[in-house]
């Protein structure tokens, strides 16, 4: 398709072009063509299998594409290890496990701060070492929302809290394109909001891709929409547009949410 560039944008931060990823001779991914734009919230659909988190697994490298390339701020990566990209600021927020259960909130946070990028965490440093961090930790906690809970152990946080804390140890990383999966995945309706505003102040200063099955989610926040079907880009374009597609809309009929 020839509907991956979003108008008037600059260049991409992250971008790829014809991604294909086989497995043993099953095509889960092919021809895809997308890019991210710093300041702005892009979002993957698609019926399950269409392939959002092998596109996921492909551009922070955990998969090696078998076709394409990706570039990040105009430099190849194609070929790059994933903790290199994740050094170079390309980041995927795991889901809860992320989070250490038995720490408080600003333990997390001061820990994601010691990690160099986002893989593992290292051998811990000393108890003043990290005391170093707690400003900064404290800072991440303020604008995500988390200050008043950072003495309580992350296990004792509500389900929608958790996924903020989550987010805020992604945020500890300084990503320069934050790669977001199901962020609203499980959430009742008034966390749905609260993470929306959150994902939506977060992509101000970052580029955003985020992986959304709740629709008027990605119609509230995203600003480009990049619709997958078995593997292939089937529409792109803004949520308005994507959404009278009627390529789309047979796509997700009988759907709960056509
Ligand atoms: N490691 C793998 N080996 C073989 N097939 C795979 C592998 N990973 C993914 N697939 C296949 O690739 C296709 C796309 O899967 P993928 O998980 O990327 O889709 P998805 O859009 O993220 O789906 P969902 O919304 O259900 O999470 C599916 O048919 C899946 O079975």
């Amino acid at each position: 398709m020839s509907t991956a560039s979003q108008p008037d944008q600059g260049s991409p931060v992250l971008s790829a072009r014809g991604l294909r990823r086989d497995f043993a001779g099953f095509v889960a991914v092919k021809d895809v063509d997308l890019d991210v734009h710093h300041g702005k919230i892009h979002a993957l659909i698609g019926p399950n299998g269409a392939g959002k988190t092998t596109v996921f697994n492909l551009l922070t490298k955990f998969l090696q594409p078998t076709a394409g390339t990706i570039t990040l701020a105009g430099h190849d990566i194609t070929k790059a290890a994933p903790a290199k990209v994740a050094r170079m600021g390309v980041v995927r927020s795991f889901q809860i496990s992320a989070t250490f259960p038995h720490l408080t909130v600003l333990d997390n946070v001061r820990v994601a701060l010691q990690r160099p990028n986002g893989l593992a965490t290292q051998f811990w440093r000393s108890l003043s070492a990290l005391d170093q961090l707690t400003p900064k930790a404290m800072e991440l906690l303020q604008a995500v929302g988390l200050d008043n809970a950072r003495n309580r152990l992350a296990s004792d946080l509500s389900y929608g809290r958790k996924r903020v804390l989550e987010i805020a140890t992604t945020l500890a990383l300084d990503p320069k394109v934050l790669l977001l999966d199901e962020p609203m995945a499980g959430m009742g309706h008034e966390d749905v909001g609260a993470i929306s505003r959150l994902v939506h102040t977060i992509a101000k200063d970052r580029a955003v891709l985020m992986v959304e099955h709740n629709l008027s989610v990605v119609a509230d926040i995203a600003d480009w929409v990049t619709v997958l079907q078995r593997g292939q880009m089937l529409a792109a374009g803004d949520y308005d547009t994507v959404s009278k597609d009627e390529r789309v809309r047979i796509a997700y009929m009988g759907t709960e949410h056509e």
